[in-house]
């Protein structure tokens, strides 16, 4: 995953910084260096890493900290901030209206996957009961109208565009007439992929945004694009009233900080990012969750939303009942599969939990992975009701173990490995216990209700440690107010 390194070098440096005794001067500048060195090779723009260790060196006085003051939280907490302020440009994009027609006009380098993420667009919209309608403008590539058609059918999203027109501006401007007289609530204008050289295309991106009037620009870049991230976003944002950004491929190996920097270039906020080359491979974006993640500080939230997309509506409430009460059984384990394989990113969900996306799904390998869930599934289809509903790991002895595998016609140890597997999942997964069930749709309210009890259980267990047990936590949840604004800060609680 794009940013994975970064993730890692920074809590790296958090964790060593929690292993000194003292927090003094060195101690806090080390630790810096390390974060700034991290940031630097990942791409993030040199002004932005230096702004930022300033502002943290200004916030944390360590000769003004009175005793007694948690030092590392405190540092933890300016860390975190600053991540937060280079993404978040401190408005939010344009918000458009379910029912009443907004044209959205796509622009963004030549290949960056602006096309995909127009029809990903269009389609997480019209998931969400949107009329949404795509145009096709990108006259430069050949085979751009034949994209956007092919994945305009298989969403079943109204498309416009020509084969023998030449001029784009023509083709947005009738499209846009003709969603607009089909009362389509989301036109989407797809623009051709260009370079900060090329001085015409700009001018063309410029005259079809003149005479479709967006609501919205958004900026499409590629995850992958380093260092001239933030000139080519500059560049967009002079030409046109750039008003968003989604950043494309985050599921590959790039590093990732170059694209982060452009949010500053544009002023405007990520509202999504590109995680495959699927149509549901497309997050929403949030700052906050984001840096959670990025420092390895788990996202309890964005996992409960997720849940939320990844199993179907009628499933949930008894899915989160069972968990609320302990109860992962294997036939749990067999639905979840199912509904992942469906949907696809089982990754994306497992991430949001603190450490365990490594183990179910490494990066990179998801399609072995997704062959796997496939060999444990078909292994499970020999089993019982009995193992199936059975939460108890004895049931599963020797002859059982012999009898599935024979049923199925694999080895034994394939059997036991997704029994392994099995247990490893409850074990994640029984971290729900004891969890206050949501009413239906107050999913995100679910963390609200969250004592120190049941934060410990959510939280890495170095964290706690660092906070200093589970009397720490309390206390800090004392200091803190609220239960919320705690989870504010460790993965909980409204975005
Ligand atoms: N892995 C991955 N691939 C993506 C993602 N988004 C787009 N792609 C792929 O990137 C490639 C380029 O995407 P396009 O949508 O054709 O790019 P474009 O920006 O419209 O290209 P131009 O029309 O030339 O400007 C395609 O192979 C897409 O499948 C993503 O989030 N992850």
């Amino acid at each position: 995953m794009v940013l994975a390194e970064l993730g890692g070098s920074i809590s790296r440096a958090l964790q060593q910084m929690s292993n000194a005794t003292i927090i003094d001067e060195k101690v806090l500048n080390d630790c810096l260096n390390e974060i700034t060195r991290a940031l630097l090779q990942a791409d993030v723009q040199f002004m932005l890493v230096r702004d930022m260790k300033n502002n943290i060196k200004k916030i944390v006085n360590l000769e003004e900290l009175a005793a007694g003051h948690n030092k590392r939280r405190i540092i933890q907490e300016a860390i975190y901030n600053e991540l937060c302020k280079i993404l978040d440009p401190g408005k939010p994009s344009f918000a458009l209206k379910k029912g009443k027609t907004s044209i959205v006009m796509f622009v963004g380098l030549q290949g960056s996957g602006k096309t995909t993420t127009c029809t990903k667009y269009a389609y997480h919209h019209q998931k969400k009961g949107w009329k949404p309608a795509l145009v096709c403008a990108d006259t430069f590539r050949a085979g751009a109208f034949d994209q956007l058609k092919q994945n305009a059918t298989k969403a079943k999203i109204p498309f416009y565009g020509s084969y023998t027109e030449s001029d784009p501006v023509r083709i947005a401007v009738e499209g846009v007439e003709r969603f607009k007289q089909e009362n389509c609530d989301l036109i989407i204008v797809d623009t051709s992929g260009r370079h900060k050289q090329e001085a015409a295309l700009f001018e063309e991106m410029r005259q079809v945004s003149e005479a479709t009037k967006p609501d919205l620009v958004i900026f499409v870049m590629d995850s992958s694009i380093g260092q001239a991230a933030f000139d080519q976003a500059q560049a967009f944002k002079q030409s046109v009233a750039v008003g968003a950004v989604i950043i494309t491929k985050m599921d590959g190996h790039a590093k990732g900080g170059g694209a982060l920097s452009a949010v500053a270039a544009t002023k405007s906020p990520i509202i999504f990012i590109g995680t495959g080359e699927h149509m549901d491979e497309f997050e929403v974006f949030d700052v906050k969750p984001f840096v959670k993640r990025l420092l390895g500080f788990g996202d309890l939230s964005g996992f409960m939303d997720k849940i939320q997309e990844v199993v179907p509506m009628d499933q949930q409430p008894e899915l989160l009942q069972k968990l609320s009460e302990g109860n992962f059984t294997l036939r749990i384990m067999y639905e979840q599969f199912q509904n992942i394989l469906k949907m696809g990113p089982i990754g994306q969900v497992f991430s949001m939990l603190p450490g365990f996306s490594q183990e179910l799904m490494p990066k990179g390998r998801e399609k072995e992975s997704q062959a796997k869930i496939k060999r444990y599934m078909t292994m499970m289809d020999s089993m019982t009701n009995e193992e199936l509903d059975s939460s108890n790991p004895k049931l599963m002895n020797e002859s059982r173990v012999m009898r599935i595998a024979r049923g199925c016609g694999r080895p034994v140890r394939d059997v036991m490995e997704m029994l392994e597997e099995y247990k490893r999942l409850a074990k994640i997964w029984s971290k729900m216990k004891g969890l206050k069930i949501p009413k239906k749709g107050e999913m995100s309210a679910l963390s609200r209700n969250m004592n120190a009890q049941h934060m410990s259980k959510v939280l890495p267990p170095q964290m706690l440690k660092q906070i200093g047990g589970m009397g720490g936590l309390q206390s800090l949840m004392k200091q803190m107010g609220s239960s919320k604004d705690m989870m504010g800060m460790f993965g909980g609680g409204d975005k």
